[in-house]
């Protein structure tokens, strides 16, 4: 038995079953969240943060990337494995396409993730001509902290949110197989999810999209600082890290989380 397919997630979509979602960086973590019936595992840069300690997920180099995707490799069998693609990983397709081949042959993942709209159609383009899956991300762009100037809520305004919509229909139209939507109002995540026909994962886009993702650290209470306010701590109410695994899984599917209340 192979590991779950975009097939199987677009057929998710259509059916209206929820995509659970969580960042993996090891093995020992990737064998529990498969074991709970999480569907994705995101290799995700915010390692750099809650793993390494560094202030942004900037310093995150494709060789620390590599490392920890084949560590969740080796721990998982069945989800779905997405990476993101470290700051300046992508500045042109080609140097793309060369680091998203790293993560798929080295890393073992399925699909690569990186920030950005339209100006990046085109790397999505030349990525998924040559079989490489992609995942877009909107919103909250974290490796553009310094020109956002903070993480912030984005898509607010009507002209953001515009631009926003628009960015994720031209990706999908790219080639895009998956987007994530990170801090936007709960009202724009729910538009582009119902106008793209691809998954549309939520990471504080509020209820409606057609999954979750959160960073692991936060839902167990244990990263460093605030975490964002649209996450939650599952392990608080239950007693070991497996249930409060299986207590996000089973709120996700029921549609329990998030509540509108924890949604911009
Ligand atoms: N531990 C961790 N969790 C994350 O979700 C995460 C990371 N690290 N690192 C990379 C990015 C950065 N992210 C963040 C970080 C902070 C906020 C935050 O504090 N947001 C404010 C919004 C304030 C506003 O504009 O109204 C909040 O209160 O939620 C959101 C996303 C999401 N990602
Ligand atoms: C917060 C999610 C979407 C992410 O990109 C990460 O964990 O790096
Ligand atoms: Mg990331």
């Amino acid at each position: 038995m192979g590991r779950l397919t975009l097939t199987k997630l677009r057929k998710m979509k259509r059916q209206g079953e929820k995509i659970a979602m969580l960042t993996a960086y090891d093995a020992s973590f990737a064998a529990l969240l498969e074991a709970a019936g999480v569907e994705v595992l995101l290799v995700g840069d915010s390692l750099g943060m809650v793993l390494q300690g560094q202030e942004s997920t900037l310093p995150v180099t494709m060789d620390d990337m590599v490392y920890h995707c084949r560590n969740v490799a080796r721990g998982s069998q069945r989800a779905f494995m997405l990476a993101d693609m470290p700051f300046m990983s992508y500045a042109t397709p080609i140097q793309a396409a060369d680091n998203a081949a790293r993560l798929m042959r080295e890393g073992g993942v399925q699909m690569v993730k990186f920030e950005g709209g339209r100006l990046l159609a085109e790397t999505v383009e030349y990525l998924t001509a040559r079989g490489i899956p992609v995942c877009a991300h909107l919103g909250l762009l974290p490796q553009s902290v310094h020109r956002m100037g903070g993480y912030r809520v984005q898509g607010r305004g009507e002209t953001s949110a515009q631009q926003i919509h628009d960015d994720a229909m031209i990706l999908q139209e790219a080639g895009a197989d998956m987007l994530i939507l990170e801090c936007v109002p709960a009202r724009l995540g729910n538009e582009i999810t119902d106008v793209l026909k691809i998954p549309v994962i939520s990471c504080g886009a509020g209820p409606y999209c057609d999954g979750q993702v959160l960073v692991l650290y936060d839902m167990l209470g244990i990263s460093r600082g605030k975490p964002p306010s649209f996450s939650h701590n599952f392990l608080e109410g239950t007693n070991n890290i497996p249930d409060a695994i299986q207590a996000y899984v089973s709120a996700v599917k029921k549609k329990e989380f998030p509540p509108l209340e924890l949604s911009y």
